[in-house]
């Protein structure tokens, strides 16, 4: 007995400044796999693309671990995994790489065994594993979402703006794992930091989703994470500058770094261009590409 299926995963950029562990966007830069279950022992893998050197062959892989929660929990009685990614996501750089392997599993092995579980069923699987719901949440639903934790289970809002924008998101040739990135937040903000963001948040979601986009300017300010990630990512504030100056309507850290994006509805190259440079002067090689939003989630082909 053998079953194959093949799912496309998309990237995601989570936080949008001050929406923190909360809002996420769905963007169309994907990871392929291409799960069998069958009855041979063992774990199989077969990785090509971004990260392939780095990625664990055993069970401390989050793919596999995904895979494994679904088999448990269906009881299913498949002894071997084989699976074969071809990724595009860059690992440990902001783009929701980590988000997009769990998902891919969740979503694979829920096909291969019956179809027993929701998204919504998939969303709280996968916040268990990845640990906060803003990257996993836009990777199974698309579009841009926002997400709550309330007493350990996730709750969210999907939803497509009326307006058109693009992201161009510079990604710098060094990784920066989520741990490190949260390990130099506070445990305690000023409480008029915390005012600042919840503003700034209702603001932003505000903003998307009447497509009033020259108030991104203002709502894509954060006092919660970027401050004090800013360290980490030599040139931070001067290619966020760079990206506003050049006409982006605002720039923010793309997820826990050290990818930034800039929202723009025009000059895509300029922006692009221009923050590269001012990585360059701070001697970190970086590029830039061009997303879009993708609407669909985590999809069987
Ligand atoms: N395709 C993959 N297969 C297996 N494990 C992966 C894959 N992609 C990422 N990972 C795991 O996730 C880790 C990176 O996750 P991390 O949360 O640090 O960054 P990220 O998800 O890329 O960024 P962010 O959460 O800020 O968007 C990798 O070191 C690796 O262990
Ligand atoms: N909200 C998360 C996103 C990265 O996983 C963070 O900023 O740490």
């Amino acid at each position: 007995m053998a079953n194959t299926v093949k799912i496309r995963v998309p990237g995601t950029t989570a936080n949008c400044g001050p929406g923190f562990d909360a809002v996420g966007i769905a963007c169309t830069l994907y990871n392929d796999l291409e799960l069998t279950l069958s009855d041979e022992d063992g774990i199989s893998l077969a990785i090509t693309g971004e990260g392939a050197e780095f990625i664990p062959a055993d069970d401390s892989n989050v793919v596999i671990k995904a895979i494994k929660m679904i088999l448990n929990k269906t009881g299913h009685t498949a002894k071997g995994i084989k699976l074969t990614m071809v990724n595009k996501i860059p690992l440990a750089r902001g783009l929701g790489s980590s988000a997009a392997a769990i998902v891919g599993g969740l979503v694979g092995a829920n096909e291969l065994t019956g179809r027993h579980f929701s998204q919504e069923d998939i969303l709280a699987m996968a916040t268990t594993i990845e640990g906060h719901p803003d990257n996993v949440a836009p990777a199974i639903f698309g579009g841009i979402t926002v997400s709550i934790m309330d007493s350990g289970i996730a709750n969210y809002l999907r939803f497509l703006p009326p307006a058109d924008f693009s992201m161009v998101v510079v990604i710098p040739e060094f990784n920066l794992s989520t741990k490190a990135a949260r390990k130099v937040l506070p445990e305690t903000v000023p409480f008029t930091d915390a005012v600042f963001n919840v503003s700034r948040a209702a603001l932003l979601i505000g903003a998307l989703c009447t497509g009033e986009l020259k108030l991104l300017s203002h709502a894509l300010q954060d006092r919660l994470h970027q401050p004090y990630r800013e360290k980490l990512i030599p040139g931070m504030a001067q290619v966020l500058s760079a990206a506003r100056q050049a006409g982006a309507l605002g720039a923010v850290l793309s997820g826990a770094g050290p990818c930034l994006l800039a929202f723009t509805d025009g000059n895509a190259d300029k922006i692009g261009k221009a923050m590269v440079k001012a990585f360059r002067i701070h001697k970190v090689k970086a590029s830039y590409q061009l997303l879009q939003i993708d609407q669909q989630g985590a999809v069987i082909i």
